[in-house]
């Protein structure tokens, strides 16, 4: 049986205030992912500049963090046996003039407005998921979660097949 994959997706402050970018990926989250725990949160400065301090020296540093704690921001644990590729694949190109032209389909070549305002972020490794995960979700499990009950999150068709459910609710 496949290991269930878990990556942290944060859907920034821009896609969040849009309703129709909202609503796509939304869309795109429950089709393709099991979404496993959500919440909305406003960052102050201290907190985005810790989860961003990797870039701390950075031409971007002040425009990221400055952006990230300008309005509500979605978290989403996803949910998947390759989550992290999927998602990031889902978003494209850091740089949205690239995802415009490389891949014109994905969330930062559709929305993005700008190498910072560039849609959502998304884990690039097992250990990065683990570490953003625990940031936002200090309580999280990661054997004891369970699947979120959001009626929205609950609607849409979910195509695993049996096993991975098994598994899924084995880890509940
Ligand atoms: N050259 C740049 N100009 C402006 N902003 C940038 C630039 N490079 C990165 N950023 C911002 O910093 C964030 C983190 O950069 P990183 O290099 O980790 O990109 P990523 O791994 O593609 O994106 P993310 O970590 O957000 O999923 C990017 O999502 C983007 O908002």
């Amino acid at each position: 049986m496949q290991k269930l994959e878990l990556t942290l997706a944060i859907i920034k402050p821009h896609a969040v205030s849009n309703p129709v970018v909202r609503t796509f990926i939304r869309n795109i989250l429950k089709n393709k992912f099991i979404v496993v725990k959500t919440k909305r949160v406003t960052l102050d400065t201290d907190t985005a500049c810790k989860f961003y301090e990797e870039h701390a020296g950075k031409f971007f540093f002040k425009r990221l963090t400055t952006f990230m704690t300008s309005g509500c921001i979605d978290l989403h644990v996803l949910g998947h046996v390759n989550a992290i590729q999927m998602w990031r694949q889902c978003l494209g190109p850091t740089s949205v003039y690239k995802g415009q032209f490389q891949d014109p389909y994905c969330l930062r070549g559709m929305f993005g407005i700008s190498d910072t305002r560039n849609v959502a972020h998304g884990s690039d490794s097992q250990d990065s998921a683990e570490r953003e995960i625990k940031f936002f979700f200090p309580e999280f499990s990661f054997y004891q979660w369970r699947i979120d009950d959001e009626e929205w999150f609950r609607k849409g068709p979910i195509t695993f097949n049996d096993h991975f459910f098994q598994h899924v609710k084995k880890l509940a």
